[in-house]
């Protein structure tokens, strides 16, 4: 068998196309064009590519992109001072601080002070709290893009048996709680579980969020499972060698072993391409909603 291939960038442009369709509905409507207000603290090079590529689907959604870049040096009250000030501001609808911080800065801390309603990575307190409770929340990018990819290929997750290998509180938490939402039977997995292969393979959906390349393996998934990648890994490229004209090339892959699992899978999420798009469109889509919610749209 091989599997179906969930592609992301595909679905991920269908929800930006819809953002922008909201968007263009809500200034006709109401004269509103919804702002993202992006911080970055410092130079790690992909947060830059990132928040560089945040701000050119925000501008074509159609929204506007507000974007603070800091120096790495910054204090932690100064990036408080700066989420407080974007809190006060009514052009501001969504506001988004860059992961990671220099070591420094407490991210908690500093996330918690963003208003709950423009805070469209859904990361503080309040908006755990709201999903956890499912209550109305502001939702975590990558997981509900995640959520977004499973429904492609399976409408009804009702009663599915879902492994979440991972338990941070950008993806592996949240993800848990919206597939508990979607009447899953859940088990989070992590790196005390014992025996993870085999609770991997009791898996009808399985998402791998462990920042561990290719550490899950053909032989972990159970056939026809549907499967999640939400590793993003830079490895060195396998045809560099020290007398390589390749050498120092990198490339991405996932947590999943892709050639060996596509082999046993239903349908899987590649890297690059699946999941990782998602992200920016979930985030486009988060900060429509808290454009509308904010003024009781
Ligand atoms: N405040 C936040 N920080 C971080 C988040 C987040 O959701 N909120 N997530 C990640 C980084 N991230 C967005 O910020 C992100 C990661 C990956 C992609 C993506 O499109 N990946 C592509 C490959 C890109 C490449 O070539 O490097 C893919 O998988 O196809 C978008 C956004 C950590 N920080």
């Amino acid at each position: 068998m091989s599997a179906k291939i969930i592609d992301g960038k595909a679905v991920a442009k269908s929800v930006r196309d819809d953002v922008a369709a909201g968007v263009a509905a809500l200034e006709k409507d109401h004269g509103l064009v919804p702002g993202l207000a992006v911080v970055l603290v410092g130079e790690d090079p992909a947060s830059q590519v990132y928040v560089r590529n945040k701000g050119i689907a925000t501008r074509e959604a159609g929204m506007r992109s507000i974007e603070h870049k800091l120096r790495a040096e910054t204090s932690q009250d100064e990036v408080i001072a700066l989420v407080r000030r974007l809190n006060g501001d009514d052009e501001v609808d969504g506001i988004l601080v860059q992961l990671p911080l220099p070591d420094h800065i407490d991210a908690n801390a500093v996330i918690n002070e963003i208003d709950p309603d423009k805070d469209v990575d859904g990361l503080t307190e309040v908006n755990a709290g709201r999903l956890v409770l499912g209550k109305e929340a502001l939702v975590p990018c990558t997981p509900q893009g995640s959520i977004l990819l499973i429904k492609t290929v399976m409408e009804d997750m009702s009663g599915a048996n879902a492994v979440v290998l991972g338990r941070s509180i950008l993806v592996g938490k949240p993800l848990a709680s919206l597939l508990l939402a979607e009447h899953c039977t859940v088990t989070t997995a992590h790196s005390r579980t014992r025996g993870v292969e085999e609770v991997c393979r009791q898996a009808d959906i399985l998402c791998a969020a462990v920042g561990r390349p290719e550490i899950v393996k053909g032989d972990w998934i159970k056939p026809g499972a549907v499967v999640i990648d939400i590793g993003i890994n830079r490895v060195e490229a396998p045809e560099q060698g020290p007398n390589s004209e390749a050498k120092g090339k990198t490339r991405l892959v996932g947590d999943v072993d892709f050639d060996a699992a596509r082999a046993v899978a239903g349908a899987i999420t590649p890297v690059p391409g699946g999941v990782g798009p998602m992200t920016i469109a979930c985030l486009l889509k988060n900060t429509l909603t808290a454009a509308r919610r904010r003024r009781g749209l």
